[in-house]
């Protein structure tokens, strides 16, 4: 294999939240498919300036402020591309094809529905993602728990993981298609979290624990919308990827009182396992809002945790 193509990548968003794309021309790699605009970083460039050029060569817009969003090793059967993929959340001018290519605002839930070159399936999800998510923790009584959901809501938590282990597979449903209705009221997502038995149709998705994911072996029949899992090692992040689930929790980022005797990562090494790994990963344990921007410069999509607002 040669060596890998370096690609800054512009996920270009409107004020109304639309996402632009563009078809890149029959004749080139990938040729014929929706792409988010971008090109070749050159030697001696920094990414930040290789999309700014792109961008500005390419589309006619000055980009003015930009996040990281994920980056993507890919083999392609005849290269090898590692794609910085960075939200451009403000720029300046009209976005016009320069090269003839075409040109779409599109809304992100519409994404689906152009073809993309496959190492974009992961972008595809990113956009879609939080960055934060919420996952349920204990209550002192059945009250006090349901008041807890409803405060979160409230305060803004649209996408929530229930995790009740201390359920029967029976009290879990029930729970799950309360908590659903109430969620739908905010406009908010709820994924059942845990193992197998969980995995519920009719919610928004479902999230397997470490174990599960251990005896896995492919995506769960019946199961329609998002799929995440648990990771704790590099080995299991192998296995997320292999599998094709959507994004995952890697665990423990630091010292947690709910798991006092794992020994926590670190964010050195968090972000030299996410480095290039093909899927979201959101940063669990010991973490919160005020450590998000950290989060992301770890590469992590966001951050999940209990603690910080249940
Ligand atoms: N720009 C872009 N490239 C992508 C995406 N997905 C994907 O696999 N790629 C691959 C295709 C190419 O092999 C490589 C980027 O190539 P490019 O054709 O945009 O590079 P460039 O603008 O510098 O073009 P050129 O000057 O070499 O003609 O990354 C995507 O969403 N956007
Ligand atoms: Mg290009």
């Amino acid at each position: 294999m040669g060596s890998v193509v370096r690609v800054a990548v512009g996920v270009i968003q409107d004020p109304q939240g639309r996402i632009l794309i563009a078809r890149r021309p029959e004749h080139v790699h990938q040729g014929g498919l929706w792409e988010f605009p971008g090109g070749k970083v050159d030697e001696g460039e920094t990414l930040a300036d290789a999309l700014a050029r792109e961008l500005a060569e390419e589309l006619s817009i000055q980009v003015r402020a930009t996040e990281p969003l994920i980056d993507i090793r890919h083999d392609y059967p005849d290269k090898s591309v590692l794609l910085q993929v960075c939200r451009v959340t403000d720029f300046s001018g009209e976005a016009r094809g320069n090269e003839g290519q075409p040109v779409r605002w599109v809304e992100p839930a519409a994404l689906p529905d152009y073809r993309f070159p496959e190492a974009n399936r992961p972008i595809l999800h990113a956009i879609r993602l939080p960055q934060q998510i919420l996952i349920t923790g204990s209550a002192d009584s059945e009250a006090d728990w349901w008041q807890r959901l409803e405060r979160a809501l409230t305060n803004g938590h649209f996408w929530i993981h229930l995790r009740a282990p201390e359920l029967s597979a029976d009290a879990y449903r029930t729970r799950a298609l309360q908590a659903q209705a109430l969620c739908a009221r905010f406009g908010a997502t709820l994924i059942a979290h845990g193992p197998e038995d969980r995995c519920l149709s009719g919610l928004a998705g479902w999230h397997m624990n470490a174990e599960a994911l251990r005896h896995c072996e492919r995506r769960p029949l019946g199961l329609s919308g998002w799929w995440g899992a648990s990771c704790h090692s590099k080995h299991e992040l192998a296995q997320a990827i292999r599998l094709g689930v959507d994004y995952v929790f890697l665990s423990p980022v630091q010292a947690t009182r709910s798991h006092p005797d794992s020994v926590p990562l670190g964010w050195e090494r968090f972000a030299d396992w996410v480095a290039g790994v093909p899927l979201p990963v959101y940063a669990l344990g010991g973490v919160g809002p005020e450590t998000l921007p950290q989060a992301k410069v770890a590469g992590a999509q966001g951050i999940a945790g209990i603690r910080y607002a249940w």
